[in-house]
């Protein structure tokens, strides 16, 4: 798994490093230019001979960049730094000048240090670390990298963190400089998995500077190595009962599509049984045998996909779930229709799984001001949000998922491809998740923190799965749903 600290994090184990001594900046410096090389070497076949232009802003990020370019200068590289203010990391100039570095200072014109860094082979982000407010680029710097966007960006190599983005949250609410290569020192940091500023790090390349991180990670982002270990594998001894058994109210008259890919998911997850709910029986067990319809004992519940306001039965079925069995201890995927039937408080074994819009919803309708694009803006915020006002597990759809669980757990996963998005993709999750709750959920009630982590996993087994479906081509629904059973025993078998 990939795991995130944050700035308060990061500072409180660089602390102690610092107080005895350990050169940090000099082993981050080194890493970034062993890694600006690598690049040089990938882009022009040779190191000696380019270009590379260090944006250094005031604090140590810049000094980072500043040491970077000296140890390249050194290598024969042409490097200049534009500086954007008065404040400068002195050391790290005095470097890169000793080694022959150029410099434009910040009352050089911004035109001047933008054309610069615009015709280099290379550009080392070093304006803002975690230092950064989170607020964008202002002042110079904001002017600065405004003028090279305009240019055209060059690749460019982001010191620690894209510059300007929120590094904490994965804020991008101002001026940021997207990078091509994010090279993090210590630890990675939340904003670099976290939707939307992910999408401005590139790659990223994280460096071991020995820091003895404290806590728990702020962000995880599970691996499909980590799959194995949170998949309910039925035992020798097990029997349908004891492997778990998923009740799914979905569909209707009007959506009978919906029940379909719900079960259909289940039923390929590998549950012990799908009992369903609702009137549309015949068309799930013709397409289904497997699934039994009508009441018994479960273990999980999924509730909402494909059922509409206007559908009296299916929300009266789901209201009266919701008042007893979250109660009795039953887990719960609650999706679509569901989500705005969902009682005042749950626990966390109780899993929403909305859209952005969805979720904009729920808050609103609990007396918060948010839209969707608000959500979409800081979906982080926003699932912890929710979590805290109905205690429910909450999974935030969208090109990168957002789980937000029980004491702070929190995962972002960006598993699907775009062609995931399609009419039915949140009904075959919603049906997968459901059968991971169903064979997991005593172990659930004594870790809470667990739904998020299944939660997670059902994120990254969709994605993979539509990858799986068709790869680098348009899937739907139900062929995602069909990919399951090669999908997850491939991830156990790693
Ligand atoms: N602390 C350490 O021990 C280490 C830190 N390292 C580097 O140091 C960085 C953190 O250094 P700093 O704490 O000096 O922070 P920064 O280099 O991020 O600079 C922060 C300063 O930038 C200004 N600023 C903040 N928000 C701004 C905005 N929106 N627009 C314009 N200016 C803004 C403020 O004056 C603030 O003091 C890390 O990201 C990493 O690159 C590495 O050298 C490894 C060791
Ligand atoms: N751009 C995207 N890239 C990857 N996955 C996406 C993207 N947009 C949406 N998804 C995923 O597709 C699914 C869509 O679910 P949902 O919005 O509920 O659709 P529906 O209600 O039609 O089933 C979710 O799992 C979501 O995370
Ligand atoms: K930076």
């Amino acid at each position: 798994m990939l795991q995130t600290w944050t700035s308060a994090q990061v500072r409180a184990a660089e602390e102690p490093l610092l107080a005895l001594g350990v050169p940090l900046m000099e082993r981050a410096a080194f890493a970034l230019h062993v890694r600006s090389t690598a690049v040089l070497r990938e882009l022009r076949g040779t190191v000696a001979g380019a270009r590379v232009v260090v944006l250094a802003g005031p604090g140590n990020n810049g000094g980072d960049a500043l040491h970077a370019g000296a140890l390249l200068a050194r290598r024969g590289v042409e490097v200049h730094a534009v500086l954007t203010g008065s404040r400068v990391h002195e050391e790290g100039l005095a470097a890169l000048r000793r080694a022959g570095g150029q410099v434009l200072p910040a009352d050089g014109s911004v035109d001047e240090g933008a054309a610069l860094a615009a015709g280099a082979d290379l550009v080392l982000d070093g304006l803002l670390g975690i230092g950064s407010d989170g607020a964008g680029l202002r002042g110079t710097a904001g002017d600065l990298v405004r003028a090279l966007l305009d240019r055209g960006r060059p690749y460019v190599v982001a010191v620690d963190v894209p510059s300007g983005l929120g590094v904490d949250d994965g804020r991008r609410d101002g001026t940021v400089l997207d990078a091509d290569l994010t090279v993090a020192f210590g630890a990675l940091k939340p904003g670099l998995l976290l939707p939307p500023g992910t999408h401005a790090a590139g790659r990223v390349e994280l460096v071991d500077l020995g820091l003895d991180l404290p806590g728990a990670p702020a962000v995880v982002r599970l691996e499909p190595g980590d799959v194995a270990d949170l998949w309910p594998v039925p035992t020798r001894d097990e029997h349908k009962y004891t492997r778990g058994v998923l009740g799914v109210v979905a569909g209707s008259r009007a959506y009978p599509g919906a029940a379909v890919l719900t079960t259909s998911a289940a039923v390929r997850a590998g549950v012990g049984m799908v009992r369903y709910l609702g009137d549309v029986g015949d068309v799930v067990v013709a397409a289904h045998p497997e699934v039994v319809v009508g009441h018994g004992r479960v273990q999980a519940w999924v509730f909402g996909p494909g059922v509409s306001p206007d559908d009296a039965g299916q929300r009266r079925r789901i209201g009266y779930a919701f008042e007893h069995v979250l109660e009795r201890g039953e887990a719960a995927v609650v999706d679509a229709g569901a989500l705005e039937l969902l009682p005042a408080r749950v626990g966390p074994h109780a899993v929403l799984t909305p859209h952005a819009g969805e979720l904009a919803r729920v808050l609103v309708q609990r007396g918060e001001d948010v839209d969707r694009a608000g959500v979409e803006a800081d979906p982080l915020r926003w699932a912890r949000r929710a979590h805290e006002l109905t205690g429910a597990t909450v999974l935030l759809k969208g090109p990168v998922t957002v789980v937000a669980g029980a004491h702070g757990a929190a995962y972002a996963q960006a598993d699907a491809p775009a062609w995931l998005a399609t009419a039915g993709a949140g009904d075959v999750l919603a049906g997968l998740l459901g059968a991971l709750l169903a064979g997991s959920v005593d172990a659930v009630h004594e870790d809470p923190t667990l739904a998020a982590a299944l939660a997670a996993t059902a994120a990254l087994v969709h994605g993979r799965a539509a990858h799986r479906a068709n790869p680098g081509g348009p899937i739907s629904a139900q062929a995602v749903a069909d990919a399951l059973p090669g999908t997850i025993a491939e991830l156990l078998g790693r």
